[in-house]
């Protein structure tokens, strides 16, 4: 693959103003210097992934958005450094691949599979502070988890690291796929939230409708709850790219808000351009989500409507583990498959956090991890991950409301 050309001078400058407004979820860096020199030597190096590739994505999701094709996405909630053994990330993909052959065998629909992997090292946090008044840990490409004053100090060589990790990580997916027991496509995705790191390897994209940006850093790229504000830099930065683009919109999201993200990011009605990641909670999807998507479906748009089970769902156990359980997990799938049947849209995808190791980080599934099996191996770097057994257990819930769903 060849370095990314320097952008034209209509769009560097569009760039620019857009990295001018406002960015919520940002580490200061103590050393703008130093932040500008990664910068510029994450803009000198290798893309991870081939604007074809993404293209091709496009289209998958295109199908998607139809009716004629189901979305899978997940992985690992905060990749890192350490971590990001071939081991883990094999197992990681063999568990999402599983996933997608019981979809495909029992449900009949053809299934995208998209991971979360290969840049998904930046997380926005509720809090700038934690419990010992430390910075707050903000994923392994601004910061180290360990907590100590200089560990916690954002370190923008961190975001080089990051980069050189996706690179091999993307190697290890292309030789997945290539393999025997895959043997088809697994697309890369991670959460647009470090603009530093996003605005590199942008290469001009004149094929679509319009000029715009192709991100060399991921296939999909979504924008966090967090970070979705419609003034902000996340979302203007969004609309420069010809990536497919998710939006996650968490239970405060009105409905015209919705429509004003699909206006923004899909302006010329492209089919799966924009995926709507709904993550309201089991309790509330029933009620939250109908309006939404009664307004965008009224727009005309086609987009994605994919199901995110577990943002909606964290809770703190009664032993102090941040947690998830599966039960709720899988009612909140329920609820949107609901909600989708009554008014006649399709209920394209879902998008978990999971690993093929064998954790301990949510309860449920068989045999069932409960309260006092948290502690034996928690080992997520931020929000608990489905491990494989449960993963496959949720596949196989979907499938049937899938089935259902379709007949
Ligand atoms: O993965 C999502 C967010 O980064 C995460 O839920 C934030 O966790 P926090 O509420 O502990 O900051
Ligand atoms: C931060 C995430 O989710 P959300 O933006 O929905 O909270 C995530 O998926 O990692």
């Amino acid at each position: 693959m060849t370095h990314f050309p320097p952008l034209d001078g209509l769009i560097a400058g569009r760039l620019e103003a857009v990295l001018r407004k406002p960015a919520a979820q940002q580490p200061v860096w103590p050393d703008p210097d130093r932040a500008r020199d990664a910068v510029a030597a994450l803009s000198r190096a290798e893309p991870i992934v081939a604007p074809e590739e993404t293209a091709r994505l496009a289209r998958r999701l295109a199908a998607v958005a139809r009716g004629e094709a189901f979305l899978l996405q997940g992985g690992d909630c905060a990749e890192t450094f350490a971590g990001g053994t071939e081991a883990h990330q094999r197992g990681n993909l063999r568990t999402l691949t599983g996933m997608a052959a019981v979809l495909v065998q029992r449900a009949g629909l053809p299934v995208v599979r998209v991971a979360r992997m290969a840049g998904q090292y930046a997380k926005p946090r509720s809090q700038a502070v934690d419990a010992l008044g430390l910075p707050v840990y903000r994923g392994d490409m601004v910061n180290s988890a360990e907590s100590t004053p200089a560990a916690r100090t954002p370190d923008p060589g961190r975001m080089l690291r990051a980069h050189a990790c996706a690179a091999r990580t993307m190697g290890l997916v292309r030789a997945f796929c290539r393999g025997g027991a895959a043997g088809s496509e697994i697309y890369v995705s991670h959460e647009a939230l470090l603009l530093d790191y996003e605005r590199t390897q942008l290469r001009v994209d004149t094929s679509g409708p319009e000029p715009r940006l192709s991100s060399g850093l991921g296939h999909f790229l979504w924008i966090g709850e967090r970070t979705r504000r419609l003034d902000g830099a996340h979302l203007a930065f969004a609309e420069l790219l010809s990536n497919p683009i998710g939006v996650k919109i968490g239970p405060s999201t009105t409905p015209e808000q919705a429509v004003e993200y699909v206006r923004r990011l899909d302006p010329h009605g492209e089919p799966g351009r924009v995926t709507l990641v709904s993550r309201m909670g089991h309790a509330r999807v029933r009620d939250v989500l109908p309006p939404i998507v009664e307004k965008v479906a009224a727009s005309g748009s086609q987009v994605i409507w994919q199901c995110d089970p577990m943002h909606g769902n964290t809770y703190v156990s009664a032993n102090g583990y941040k947690t998830r359980h599966l039960r709720q997990m899988v009612d909140e799938i329920a609820g949107f498959f609901e909600v989708h049947r009554r008014l006649g849209t399709h209920p394209g995808g879902i998008h978990v956090e999971m690993t093929g190791d064998d954790v301990t980080e949510c309860l449920g599934g068989a045999p069932a991890v409960a309260e006092e099996h948290l502690p034996a191996r928690y080992e997520t770097a931020c929000d608990p991950r489905l491990n494989a057994r449960q993963a496959m257990g949720l596949a196989c819930s979907v499938a049937e409301m899938v089935t259902a769903s379709r007949t």
